[in-house]
């Protein structure tokens, strides 16, 4: 982090943010700052509502509460916040009666900071040319397409649902490894959402989970890595003194007791096993499987 994204105001800010669905209650009041600059990883299970909070960001559905995205209103002013904000999701799809090169002058026309040399740029080391039909184009080919268009977009803020659903392990690395190397900047901020967190963990900053509507956990990857720690302990007697440690999750894999602890000084596990740092996916397992992880916020 710089000083000047130290500084500077968060790029999406939420108070009290809840959505309804014909009564029902799905996001019950979520509170966030996401500051510039950074890589969030949104994490929930089918359901938790990510979909939905990246939603209301982008103006796409009304909700309860505040928020506000570059300064902005996302649902009144979404036009505007457009110029700035771009975003794949899952359920997008781009207009399959097009060639490549048209689907770019027509972005070109209704996007004032769509660069067609910029996304032509990015298909270069592809397979797709600019004369091919969207509709004939392989579901990886269309993943990277979207993401030329995306990578052409000179935005502040961009937002990824389940970008790479769909495609094979070296596609989706591909495309993450694009992304950090021609387009993360200081000034830029990215957020993802995927069930496949193990993949992305090495390009978060940030990682936020959500359990059923409410924000469970919203912490630096860094302070994550200080606070959680996994131990591996083999012995009856080790076994006994971690769990008099109090850890937030307990599991026997192949014999072996797996702890997860939160704010339990590494030196004092260590004599009880092997510790480690858990990867997102363990600690996301262990999180989500407790009454709360996060009692301040948490409900
Ligand atoms: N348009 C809608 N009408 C009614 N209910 C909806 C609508 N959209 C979402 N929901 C409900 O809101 C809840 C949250 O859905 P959301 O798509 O935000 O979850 P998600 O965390 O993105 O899940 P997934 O990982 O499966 O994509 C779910 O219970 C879903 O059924």
């Amino acid at each position: 982090m710089t000083d000047t994204t130290l500084h500077s105001e968060p790029v999406v800010t939420a108070r009290g943010l809840k959505k309804r669905f014909g009564g029902k209650e799905i996001l019950h009041g979520l509170d966030f700052d996401i500051p510039a600059g950074r890589i969030y990883g949104l994490v929930g299970h089918n359901g938790a509502g990510k979909t939905t909070t990246l939603n209301a960001m982008l103006g796409l559905t009304s909700y309860e509460g505040t928020i506000r995205v570059l300064g902005e209103d996302p649902f009144a002013r979404r036009a505007k916040l457009m110029e700035n904000v771009a975003f794949i999701s899952d359920v997008a799809s781009l207009p399959r009666f097009l060639r490549v090169r048209e689907l770019f002058a027509l972005l070109s026309n209704i996007h004032p900071n769509f660069s067609v040399d910029k996304a032509r740029d990015f298909l270069s080391g592809t397979d797709i040319r600019p004369e091919m039909k969207i509709k004939t184009l392989s579901k990886g080919m269309m993943a990277q397409l979207h993401l030329a268009v995306v990578m052409a977009i000179d935005a502040k803020l961009l937002v990824l649902d389940e970008p790479t659903l769909g495609l094979d392990i070296t596609y989706r690395k591909r495309f993450y490894r694009r992304l950090l190397e021609d387009y993360m900047t200081e000034e830029r901020t990215l957020i993802i959402t995927t069930h496949q967190v193990d993949e992305i963990e090495f390009m978060l900053s940030d990682i936020m989970f959500i359990r059923d509507g409410d924000l469970i956990l919203h912490m630096q990857m860094e302070t994550v890595n200080e606070k959680f720690a996994q131990l591996v302990s083999n012995e009856p007697e080790t076994q006994e003194a971690a769990r008099a440690l109090g850890p937030v999750y307990e599991e026997t894999r192949f014999g072996q007791t797996v702890f997860v602890f939160d704010g339990v000084a590494r030196d004092r596990l260590e004599p009880l096993g092997k510790v480690s740092t858990p990867t997102l996916s363990d600690l996301f397992v262990a999180l989500m499987q407790r009454p709360t992880a996060n009692p301040e916020t948490a409900r």
